[in-house]
């Protein structure tokens, strides 16, 4: 597969920072960009183990709204949003994924969690990944395949700093520095027609 030959030549010129404090946010809208990116959407749909979970709210059992999956080297379990998860060994599409990432941040992932929005009603709702795993200031990658959907971040105390931006089919986000104490973030739903969307956050879990 030739998938990311040359890719690193070719769009890895530094970006700018798209929050304007507190954190560092950069968008490499065509990164996974060879005419493969639109197989990948496919394979990861049709390879991934997809999962329904679900929380309890108020004694009431919730479905996620949307699928997720975790991947990761070795065997220990890790709690998200209250879940637990198991991890199952990298595929070799998540692998070229991830060491591409790797590459732009010059940085080692040791995990990966998935979320597969089916349409426009899947969401995520406002967060910050700064799980104790996580170390003080991680560095996220997050790599999008499908429809384009918006991406929000809202800074905690500072009410009216907010940020928006599109996330394509192809690109990679890669969140740094303190973004993960100031800033939270969100995939809101919306009402427009929307096509499904699969989204990859690469991270380095310390257990
Ligand atoms: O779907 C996205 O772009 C965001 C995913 C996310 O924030 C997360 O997995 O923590
Ligand atoms: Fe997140």
């Amino acid at each position: 597969m030739t998938l990311f030959d040359n890719q690193l030549n070719i769009f890895n010129t530094p970006n700018q920072n798209i929050l304007p404090f507190d954190g560092e946010v950069l968008l490499y809208p065509n990164f996974y960009q060879e005419d493969g990116v639109y197989a990948i959407f496919e394979e990861l749909k049709h390879t991934i183990l997809w999962k329904q979970d679900a929380m309890k709210i108020y004694g009431k059992v919730v479905n996620f709204p949307r699928l997720t999956s975790w991947y990761a080297d070795g065997d220990q379990e890790y709690i998200y949003s209250g879940v637990v998860n198991t991890p199952i060994p990298f595929t070799p599409l998540l692998l070229k994924i991830k060491e591409a990432a790797e590459a732009q941040c010059d940085k080692q992932f040791n995990s990966a969690l998935l979320n597969y929005y089916r349409n426009g009603g899947d969401s995520m709702g406002w967060h910050s990944d700064d799980e104790k795993e996580l170390s003080g200031n991680p560095v996220i990658a997050s790599a999008s395949f499908g429809a384009t959907r918006t991406f929000q971040f809202k800074h905690k105390t500072q009410k009216n700093a907010r940020v928006s931006v599109g996330l394509n089919n192809g690109s990679l986000l890669i969140m740094q520095g303190a973004t993960q104490h100031h800033w939270l973030h969100q995939v809101p739903k919306t009402a427009k027609e929307m096509g499904p969307r699969i989204n990859i956050t690469f991270r380095d879990i310390k257990y």
